[in-house]
């Protein structure tokens, strides 16, 4: 088994160490080791450990003639190609529900964040400025502003059901309208809804369909006021145009977990005080990753007796 050794909890690693032959593959490192790394192990590899940040590519997977199964320490599976695994009868699990309340509080926390400007005024206490220049400009509001999510799946509901409880009227918009959202403003577009919300909210899967859904168009649509939180994955957001509508004061502000080409994050967004910027950690918490973990080990230990998985994909 292989699995990429950055951003794996020891947790994770010492219980794949302790049930299974477990060959870590360091992705930082140079692009020759790795392939040396491969290439040494790679009759043996019957399992595949990804992440949210490397997975399993066409690449890989022609490099591992005996691959059974990817198990992915992450809820999102669009770093792993699901096409191919499907071609070669490579099962595909995932890690679901587990770490959905963490996420939509996070999306909630940013929400927060960027209308009370949480993150500056902090930095304003702390650097002595209160009892210099006084008190901080006044911010905006967050109860009652109306919420469009993107994705009303486990997640996007997640985020809904809190929102509400901040009095936030919900709107949403999917391919086609969900039984489960009977409370909520069907919007049949993403401009609409950007359109017809305070805060838009990115919670669905990445696919080529929804890469750049926040483009020019709608972040115009969600104006000067408008504010922007992305908890999904970086490629749905056309992050040129998030930067310079940013830097114009074209949208209000935003809140991202992640980013087009983590770790790197565009630096001009340093400088403002209306965007909260996090490193990708919407799972990040101990509870969450620990039953992560679990499930990640669960279905390999299912896959290996013959038995069903507990959270398949493919
Ligand atoms: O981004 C995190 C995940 O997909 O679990």
């Amino acid at each position: 088994m292989t699995c990429s050794s950055v951003q794996v909890q020891p947790y994770l690693l010492e219980a794949l160490e302790e049930k299974f032959t477990l060959h870590k593959l360091d992705t930082t490192t140079e692009p020759d080791k790795a392939a040396r790394f491969l290439r040494s192990h790679r009759d043996s590899i019957r399992a595949v450990v990804g992440t949210a940040f490397v997975g399993a590519d066409a690449e890989l997977i022609d490099q591992l003639p005996n691959l059974e199964i990817v198990s992915s320490y992450s809820v999102g599976v669009d770093k792993i190609d699901l096409a191919k695994c499907k071609e070669k009868g490579i099962r595909v699990t995932n890690c679901p529900d587990v770490s959905t309340d963490d996420v939509a509080d996070l999306a909630l926390g940013l929400m927060l964040a960027v209308s009370r400007r949480l993150c500056p005024i902090d930095r304003y206490v702390r650097s002595g400025l209160w009892s210099k220049l006084g008190d901080y400009e006044l911010t905006t509001k967050f109860s009652g502003k109306t919420v469009g999510i993107i994705g009303p799946g486990n997640i996007g509901m997640a985020i809904a059901k809190r929102a509400e409880a901040f009095g936030c009227p919900i709107s949403y918009f999917s391919r086609s309208k969900k039984p489960a959202c009977i409370n909520y403003n069907y919007c049949p577009t993403v401009v609409d809804l950007a359109a017809n919300c305070d805060i838009l909210v990115v919670a669905c899967a990445l696919t080529p369909d929804t890469r750049h859904i926040i483009n020019r168009d709608v972040i115009d649509a969600l104006g000067p006021e408008g504010v922007l939180i992305n908890i999904g994955r970086g490629p749905h957001v056309d992050e040129a145009e998030l930067v310079s509508a940013l830097l114009e004061g074209r949208l209000g502000g935003a809140g991202l977990d992640v980013f087009q080409d983590e770790p790197n994050v565009p630096e001009e967004l340093f400088k403002l005080d209306n965007v909260v910027l996090m490193p990708h950690v919407g799972s990040a918490t101990v509870e969450a990753r620990k039953a992560m973990a679990d499930l990640v080990v669960g279905n390999l230990e299912a896959h290996f007796l013959n038995k069903p998985l507990l959270t398949p994909v493919v």
